[in-house]
């Protein structure tokens, strides 16, 4: 077969060639308007999401709620501003067919939606996906009352008979390798007869700021949500059985889209601006503030958005990113180019995402001259002067934007399939091209 064309483009990385000063006006986010899709189509009546993520995850999201009968209408918001999404819910039904691509997301969150589905729903992705973690939802989905078709591995492909309706109540997870695992079950809580407990039952729980993000979303839409946090037990969540209200949301700046920017302010020690950045959030992007500081940079968060200001030092790291793992990259590829070297612990999960991170940022950086090893949780990063060469994406948007940041470091960087970043930010290229000051690629 021939190869695709689009996987095998290279693009050259733009070197910098001063420091940047910009301006990056960063899309929604993936992970709130997922859930927010989610919980609108759950609701009883209709509901907006204003400046939606338009990107393959989340475009594959409104997709999937689409076949299962949920309308989504393009509009403009309900005081005529800005584009939105229109959700009307409504009876859930199959037979439907779900893709999930490469969406953590979409393959964690829909089942137990399609359990609610009147038929069934078949679920199909990328190959990547049927090596992706999906037990945990699986075996809860079961404990819960659904009836799952899958061959046995406990992942991808596999069907969901729904039966209308689930009965819900008690259930012990182990999410060590997914904390959508937990997420996927609270979100459709609501919509059980008997609503939900999850019991994790695993040794660690990565992205715990991405649980709080549901349990937020959740109460907001009028779910009533026990936590640990709230005086439960030590992971326990209980969700009670309720209607959902409608909303009207205006989704949050991707954060953990806007380190790839943030990251040019530290590697050039320029400036970069992030209009919109959220006083208070979930999204485990905010904790770039602080690491970002350590690492050499300041910042400032104003009424208008964050002020980043590198000093034109970078510093290395020792830190535990098992909240933030999908930060992972990013941090990785400033590390490479530090004054000292940095120790990043507690993402062993990160060798189930996308591609094996650890794997995936190890090789290429060490490729590129530097001195990457991994470490049973992370990755330990010592700089090198590093040179140019091909940077390779293994279908992962942060790898992509990990090896953009070296480029701008580093001259004749070349990125393998740099189009893998439309999976959360189609206009990547644009934007850092225009964040440089250069035309569009
Ligand atoms: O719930 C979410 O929106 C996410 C949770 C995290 O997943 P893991 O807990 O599997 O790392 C994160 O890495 C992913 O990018 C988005
Ligand atoms: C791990 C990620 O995505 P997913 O939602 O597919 O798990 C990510 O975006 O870094």
């Amino acid at each position: 077969m021939a190869p695709n064309p689009t996987h095998t483009a290279l693009w050259p990385a733009p070197h910098a060639s001063e420091a940047v000063d910009a301006t990056v006006h960063v899309p929604g986010s993936k992970s709130v308007t997922n859930r927010a899709l989610v919980l609108a189509a759950l609701a009883s009546e209709p509901g907006w999401l204003r400046r939606p993520l338009r990107s393959r995850d989340t475009l594959l999201m409104a997709g999937a709620l689409r076949e299962m009968g949920v309308g989504i209408e393009e509009g403009v918001g309900p005081d005529g501003t800005g584009e939105a999404w229109r959700v009307l819910p409504a009876g859930l039904r199959g037979p439907a067919t779900v893709d999930v691509g490469n969406a953590g997301t979409v393959m964690r969150f829909l089942p137990p939606v399609a359990a609610l589905a009147d038929g069934p729903v078949r679920f199909d992705g990328d190959p990547r996906s049927y090596e992706r973690p999906l037990t945990g939802v699986i075996d809860a989905l079961r404990v819960l009352g659904a009836r799952i078709d899958d061959d046995g591995r406990g992942a991808l492909p596999l069907t969901v008979h729904g039966g209308g309706a689930l009965d819900g109540g008690p259930v012990e997870v182990d999410a060590s390798s997914s904390s959508q695992f937990v997420s996927a079950l609270l979100l459709s809580g609501p919509r059980f007869n008997q609503g939900v407990e999850v019991r994790h039952t695993g040794a660690t729980l990565p992205s715990l700021p991405h649980i709080r993000m549901t349990v937020d979303m959740l109460r907001a839409v009028g779910a009533q949500v026990d936590t640990p946090e709230s005086g439960g037990e030590p992971n326990v969540w209980r969700v009670t059985p309720g209607a959902l209200l409608g909303r009207d949301l205006t989704i949050e700046p991707d954060l953990s889209n806007a380190q790839p920017f943030l990251a040019a302010a530290l590697v050039t020690g320029g400036r970069i601006v992030v209009p919109d950045w959220p006083a208070r959030t979930t999204q485990p992007g905010d904790r770039l503030r602080e690491i970002f500081t350590e690492m050499g940079g300041s910042c400032e968060l104003t009424e208008y958005g964050l002020v980043f200001t590198g000093s034109g030092a970078i510093h290395g790291i020792d830190v535990d990113l098992g909240d933030v793992g999908e930060l992972t990259p990013g941090i990785a590829a400033v590390a490479a180019l530090a004054d000292s070297p940095s120790t990043l612990r507690g993402v062993s999960h990160l060798r189930l995402h996308e591609t094996d991170r650890l794997a995936a940022l190890t090789k290429e950086i060490n490729e590129l001259g530097g001195d990457v090893t991994e470490t049973a949780d992370g990755l330990h990063i010592r700089p090198r002067r590093l040179h140019g060469g091909i940077f390779h994406t293994y279908d992962d948007h942060r790898m992509a934007t990990a090896g953009a940041i070296i480029g701008l470091a580093v001259e004749g960087v070349q990125i393998e399939n740099v189009a893998t970043t439309a999976k959360t930010l189609p206009d990547f290229p644009d934007l850092w091209t225009g964040m440089l000051g250069t035309s569009g690629v």
